[in-house]
C-alpha cells in the first residue's frame, strides 16, 4: 500500500493550494514537508528531486511529480475526477483552464504594490464578471445538471468552488449576477469531502499575508 501523497511547497496558498484542494475533494489524505529557508528549497535541487529545479512537487505511488497542471491531471484521472470518456475529458480541461487563469490573476496580485494591487484587482473582478462567472453560468444553464460535466462531481466543479471563493475574498458579491453559480457554490461546497476541507483545522491555506510573501521572496530569491 503506497504511503500518503507528499507536497514539498512552502505553507501558504501559492501555486500548491489547487493540488490540496483537488487531493481534499478527492478524500485522500496528505502530507505536507514545508520549505522554510532557501537552503530548504536548495537541498530539495540538490536532490535531484526536481527536475525543472522548480515546486510544487508531490511524492506520489512511486514518483516526484512536478509541474502543478502534471500533478492535477494525475490525481483527477486516478480518482475518476477527470470525466468518463474523452469529450468530458476535453470539457474539463477547457473549464479547468478558465479557472486556472482566473486564479492565477489572482495568486499573483501578492507580489503587486498597494496601489498596483488595487487597480489589478479591479481588472480581475471586471474579468472575473464579465469573462469567467457569464461563460460558467452558462456551461450550468445549457448542461441542466447540477455539475459543470456529466453527472457526478468532477475537478472542473472543484477548481470553479476554489476560484468562485478566492474572487470573494476579493468582493464578497461578486456572484450577485449569476443565480445558478450561488446555487453551485453552496451544493459544491456541502459535497461532503469539500465540507470537510473548508471547515477550520483542515490543510486549506489561508489567503497570503505579507509575511508569507517575504517567505516566498526569502526562499526563491525574488
Ligand atoms: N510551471 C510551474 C511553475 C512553478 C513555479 O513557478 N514555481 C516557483 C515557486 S512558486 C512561485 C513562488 C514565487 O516565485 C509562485 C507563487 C505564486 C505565484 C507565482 C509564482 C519556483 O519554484 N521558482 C523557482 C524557479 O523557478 O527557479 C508549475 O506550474 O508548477
Amino acid at each position: 500500500m503506497a504511503g500518503k501523497p507528499k507536497l514539498h511547497y512552502a505553507n501558504g496558498r501559492g501555486r500548491m493550494e489547487s493540488i490540496r484542494w483537488l487531493l481534499a475533494a478527492a478524500g485522500v489524505e496528505f502530507e505536507e514537508v514545508f520549505l522554510e529557508t532557501k537552503e530548504d528549497f536548495e537541498k530539495l535541487r540538490s536532490d535531484g528531486d526536481l527536475l525543472f529545479q522548480q515546486v510544487p512537487m508531490v511524492e506520489i505511488d512511486g514518483m516526484k511529480i512536478v509541474q502543478t497542471r502534471a500533478i492535477l491531471s494525475y490525481i483527477a484521472a486516478k480518482h475518476n475526477l477527470y470525466g468518463k470518456d474523452l469529450n468530458e475529458k476535453t470539457l474539463i480541461d477547457m473549464y479547468v483552464e478558465g479557472t486556472t487563469e482566473l486564479m492565477g490573476m489572482i495568486i499573483s496580485l501578492m507580489f503587486h504594490t498597494p496601489e498596483g494591487k488595487a487597480k489589478q484587482s479591479a481588472m480581475i473582478i471586471d474579468r472575473a464578471t464579465t469573462r469567467y462567472f457569464p461563460a460558467y453560468e452558462k456551461v450550468l444553464k445549457d448542461h441542466g445538471h447540477v455539475f459543470l460535466v456529466g453527472n457526478q462531481f468532477t475537478w472542473a466543479d472543484v477548481q470553479l468552488l476554489e476560484a468562485i471563493l478566492m474572487t470573494e475574498e476579493l468582493k464578497s458579491d461578486v456572484l450577485s449576477k449569476f443565480p445558478l453559480l450561488q446555487a453551485f457554490k453552496t451544493r459544491i461546497s456541502n459535497i461532503p469531502t469539500i465540507k470537510k476541507f473548508l471547515q477550520p483545522g483542515s490543510q486549506r491555506k489561508p489567503p497570503p499575508d505579507d509575511e508569507f510573501v517575504a517567505k516566498l521572496r526569502k526562499i526563491f530569491n525574488i
